[in-house]
């Protein structure tokens, strides 16, 4: 991929695309395409073939995608396996007609069977039944890698399919119903901080509400109060958590450096493994990480957990030997990131209007 290559990143302005974005520009490439969801709709096939026939890029991010946390997941089950089949296969299908060089499709380790071995192995792909909650997101998924390997398999393309854990970084989703559990645990509890500080006027700036009575309310529906914060589930789940730079960085090595035969052949003919995890290969739980955003917030209520919301999968420690051995690892550790976030929501999020 040298520095003129004409690249196209799906999803710019999303936590993963940004970060792409970001680290692209900040090595020096120089003619990157973007386009945004009102630009050009994924989801419609011939606005994507229009697209591609007139852009020609040579190297693809497939970075767009429906995502959301795991009630998101579970309330909207048909938007999340109807969007992402369409994305994909429009994505990767007309870039296999204008000749791309290598397209990366970002997948997720949701992939896995809930009860995988821990940690699981690229090999544990379809060995047993998915997590319900995830499920139509997780077939969309298993459906690309599957399409990415059969196009590399029948027509020869170089496409390669990543499977991050679970993200977290700028630009993240902070709605308190649909995000994942990093930026729903900041905004919660920064929101609890403010009431327990009476700052009434900085809650009302950091929701969409006229009152504080309205405010009020729609807090105590995600179980917000001065004196505590709700946390869904058990609080016993454990995630990978990886920063969305580091995701970022990992991408953009892949497709600097390895091919889909690097990852091929990595395996025995037998196993067939065509996808590659990327993660830290640690693992926390939701209680240990609800008790550090608290300390890093400051925030002096109870955490409350709440076992009518579901858990997800239990475990989900990723095995990263492979793309380690590849020669990519990760450099944000957690509580450092966590920090980071926490730095970047107060200065871009709190102190702004909803
Ligand atoms: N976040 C996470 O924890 C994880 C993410 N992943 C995967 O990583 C990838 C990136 O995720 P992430 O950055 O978190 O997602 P975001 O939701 O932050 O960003 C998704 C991007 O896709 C764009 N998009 C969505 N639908 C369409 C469409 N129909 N047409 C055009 N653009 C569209 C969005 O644009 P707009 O905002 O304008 O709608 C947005 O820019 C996805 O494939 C996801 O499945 C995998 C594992 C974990
Ligand atoms: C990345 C991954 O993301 C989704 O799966 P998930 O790992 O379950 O992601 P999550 O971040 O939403 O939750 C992690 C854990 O945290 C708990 N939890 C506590 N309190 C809150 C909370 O307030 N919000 C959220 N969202 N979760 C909470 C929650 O109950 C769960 O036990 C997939 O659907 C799928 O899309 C996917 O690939």
């Amino acid at each position: 991929m040298n520095k003129t290559a004409k690249i196209y990143i799906a999803g710019h302005r999303g936590l993963v695309g940004s970060a792409i974005l970001k680290s692209l520009k900040s090595k020096g490439y120089t003619n990157i395409i973007t386009k945004t969801h009102s630009e050009l709709d994924l989801t419609n096939q011939e606005k994507v073939a229009n697209f591609f026939s007139k852009e020609k890029p040579e190297y693809v991010f497939l970075a767009a995608a429906k995502v959301g946390g795991i009630v998101s997941n579970n309330t909207y089950r048909a938007e999340f396996i109807y969007k992402n089949l369409m994305i994909q296969s429009n994505v990767i299908h007309h870039s296999y007609l204008n000749e791309v060089k290598k397209l990366l499709f970002l997948g997720s380790t949701c992939i896995y069977p809930k009860n995988a071995p821990q940690p699981i192995k690229e090999e544990h792909l379809l060995t047993n039944i998915l997590e319900y909650t995830n499920e139509p997101y997780s077939i969309a998924k298993i459906a690309g890698i599957k399409m990415c390997e059969s196009y590399n398999l029948q027509y020869g393309t170089n496409f390669i399919s990543v499977m991050p854990t679970n993200l977290y970084g700028q630009n993240d989703n902070f709605d308190l119903e649909t995000s994942h559990v990093i930026p729903a645990l900041i905004r919660k509890m920064h929101l609890a901080k403010l009431l327990y500080e009476e700052k009434l006027e900085e809650v009302l700036k950091n929701t969409s509400h006229k009152t504080i009575e309205e405010a009020l309310a729609y807090l105590s529906l995600f179980g917000i109060s001065k004196k505590s914060v709700e946390i869904w589930g058990t609080g016993l789940p454990k995630r990978d958590f990886l920063w969305s730079e580091d995701m970022a960085d990992a991408c953009v090595f892949i497709m600097q450096n390895r091919d889909f035969k690097d990852m091929y052949s990595l395996d025995t003919v037998e196993i067939r493994n065509t996808h590659i995890n990327i993660g830290t290969g640690k693992d926390i739980s939701i209680k240990e990480l609800a008790e550090t955003i608290k300390e890093i917030i400051g925030f002096k209520g109870e955490l409350i957990f709440n076992s009518n919301k579901p858990d997800g999968t239990m475990k989900k420690l990723i095995d990263v030997s492979k793309i380690n051995k590849l020669g990519w690892k990760h450099n944000v550790e957690l509580e450092e990131g966590l920090k980071q976030l926490n730095d970047w929501y107060v200065i871009q999020k709190l102190n702004k209007t909803c």
